[in-house]
């Protein structure tokens, strides 16, 4: 067996959140061993965000050029899936090969390994036949991957996950989308506004369903009318192909298309991380950690594989709690005159930009031992790129009532404000606020729209700073913004 290699920090799947704290810490002049057995970004950069939000861009772009003759004249589009295909190879993916992701891991000073990463007792992590042991600690940063449900018939035949869907340069004629949430409304809306004939097929009994029903209810109806069917509450039993094309089977109906993109979810694979070596149960859906991202003594986690939310966002977040808590953990196991330093090493290491494009916050870090941040999710936003864009921060109202608050809850419809009324085609969406009326503040929010993620960015501040409802009544909304409608729904609290 060959000898553990001393290292400081072992980082075990370069995805957003491991990239981003082996990154920072191989900054902060730590020995940092970055592994990643597929490519350096991880989902997000290659078959994720940055590649969907550019399909995303350039179907938007073709319906609004639909708008102009509702609005200013006449206009003929044709749509061509080509150039979508050729930006995300050469411009989001440099077809999917990610040197240029590890050389700026290794240009900050880390060392790179390709392979699977597997822990293997306490402080020590294998790949292939090399062992590292780490001495301040490891960090587990895997994701996840996309999860098929148990359908007869499904895992033998040749459908699409997001990463074939990325990848597509020439589009079917024809597409079943199997999950109705985040992925599925997003890629269908695209590949529909491309002349893709699509149906959405969702077991639950509406789109987006972890969302308010006002929004999966807006969704729904954006989809439709670009052509997408919805069938909502169905239950696949078989999927069948014939080599051409395939069938879904549920009771008493069937769905046919070209292609079958399934995305009814993701899965952390715990089994495969070597977590019995440490201690650690691996048969659960999420691998728990605390608000610093500890697993256990000397092993953090981050990103998707924490089952906090399966957002880059998150996981950017995530990772300035840990790179500050390594670093802590690092001063006082080495105590003495170590600290200060360390601490401008840290306050130097703030705000470097990543592959993902986001800016590298430590959540508030003095660098000062003690003052490590704590993870709060409170006001975790989220957004979903449909047209209109679905925001949403904080509690839905049922969430909010079933923690037995005293909810208020004001709703508005964007259409009728002024913005919304002279936006005009495309202009469907509304606000909804859920207020705690014994608190006197906002603990959710929903803001659905033309620009539904940006105008959300009010309503997180509102719910992360627990801004006084008296406030927020009280604040100078721009005339004619889409935000202004804020003040509407604040007025309808009841
Ligand atoms: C189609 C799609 C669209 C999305 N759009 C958005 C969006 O608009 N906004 C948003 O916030 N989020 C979005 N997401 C979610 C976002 O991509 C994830 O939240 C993010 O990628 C999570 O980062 P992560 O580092 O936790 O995991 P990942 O990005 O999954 O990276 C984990 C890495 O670990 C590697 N790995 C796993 N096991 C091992 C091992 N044993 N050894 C070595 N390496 C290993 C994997 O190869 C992978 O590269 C989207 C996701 C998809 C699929
Ligand atoms: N804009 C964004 O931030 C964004 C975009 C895409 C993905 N994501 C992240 O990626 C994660 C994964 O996305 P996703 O869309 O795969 O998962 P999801 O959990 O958002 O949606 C999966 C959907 O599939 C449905 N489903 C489950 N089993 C089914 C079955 N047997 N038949 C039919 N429908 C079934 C579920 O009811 C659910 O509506 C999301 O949770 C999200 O956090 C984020």
């Amino acid at each position: 067996m060959a000898e553990p290699e001393l290292v400081d920090v072992v980082v075990v799947g370069l995805g957003v959140g491991g990239e981003e704290v082996a990154g920072r810490l191989a900054e902060a002049g730590l020995t940092v061993v970055g592994i990643e057995r597929d490519l350096v970004g991880g989902e997000c950069p290659y078959w994720g965000c940055v590649p969907s939000k550019m399909m995303i861009r350039a179907a938007n772009a073709i319906a609004e050029a639909r708008r102009v003759n509702e609005l200013a004249g006449a206009a003929q589009v044709q749509p061509d899936w080509a150039p979508v295909a050729k930006r995300i190879r050469e411009e989001a993916t440099d077809t999917w090969d990610d040197t240029v992701a590890v050389e700026r891991f290794t240009g900050k000073g880390g060392r790179f390994v390709r392979g699977s990463g597997r822990l293997d007792g306490p402080g020590r992590v294998r790949v292939g036949d090399q062992v590292f042991q780490a001495r301040y600690g490891i960090v587990l940063g895997s994701g996840t991957r996309p999860s098929a449900p148990p359908i007869d018939g499904l895992a033998d035949s040749p459908y699409w996950t997001n990463h074939q869907a990325i990848e597509v340069e020439e589009l079917p004629g024809s597409l079943l989308v199997l999950g109705g949430g985040a992925i599925g409304l997003e890629l269908a809306q695209v590949f529909a506004r491309f002349g893709v004939q699509v149906t959405v097929v969702e077991a639950a009994d509406r789109v987006l369903a972890i969302e308010e029903p006002e929004a999966s209810e807006v969704a729904a109806a954006a989809l439709r009318a670009d052509g997408v069917t919805i069938a909502t509450g169905v239950r696949a039993n078989r999927v069948s192909h014939d080599g051409r094309s395939f069938t879904v089977h549920a009771d008493g109906t069937e769905f046919t298309g070209d292609r079958l993109l399934v995305v009814t979810g993701r899965k952390a694979h715990l089994d495969e991380l070597g977590l019995d070596t440490v201690g650690v149960d691996a048969s659960q859906r999420y691998l728990p950690v605390d608000e610093r991202m500890h697993v256990r003594d000397g092993i953090w986690a981050v990103g998707d594989l924490t089952g906090e939310g399966a957002f880059t966002h998150i996981a950017m977040y995530q990772a300035g709690i840990v790179v500050a808590d390594v670093l802590d953990h690092m001063r006082r196991t080495k105590g003495g005159p170590d600290a200060s330093g360390t601490a401008s090493v840290l306050g130097g290491a703030a705000g470097v930009v990543s592959a993902v494009g986001g800016s590298m916050s430590a959540g508030g870090s003095t660098g000062v031992p003690g003052s490590v941040p704590r993870a709060d999710y409170r006001a975790l936003p989220r957004v979903t790129f449909t047209d209109p864009e679905v925001g949403a921060v904080g509690l839905t109202e049922q969430q909010a009532r079933e923690r037995g608050i005293n909810v208020q809850v004001g709703y508005t419809d964007l259409t009728s404000s002024a913005r919304g009324w002279i936006h005009k085609a495309g202009n469907a969406g509304f606000i909804k606020l859920i207020a705690d009326a014994d608190q006197g503040v906002l603990i959710g929010a929903t803001s659905v729209g033309p620009a539904g993620g940006e105008v959300l960015s009010a309503l997180v501040v509102a719910v992360h700073a627990a801004v006084p409802l008296s406030q927020l009544r009280h604040m100078i909304y721009a005339y004619p913004t889409f935000h202004r409608a804020i003040e509407d729904a604040l007025r309808a609290l009841k």
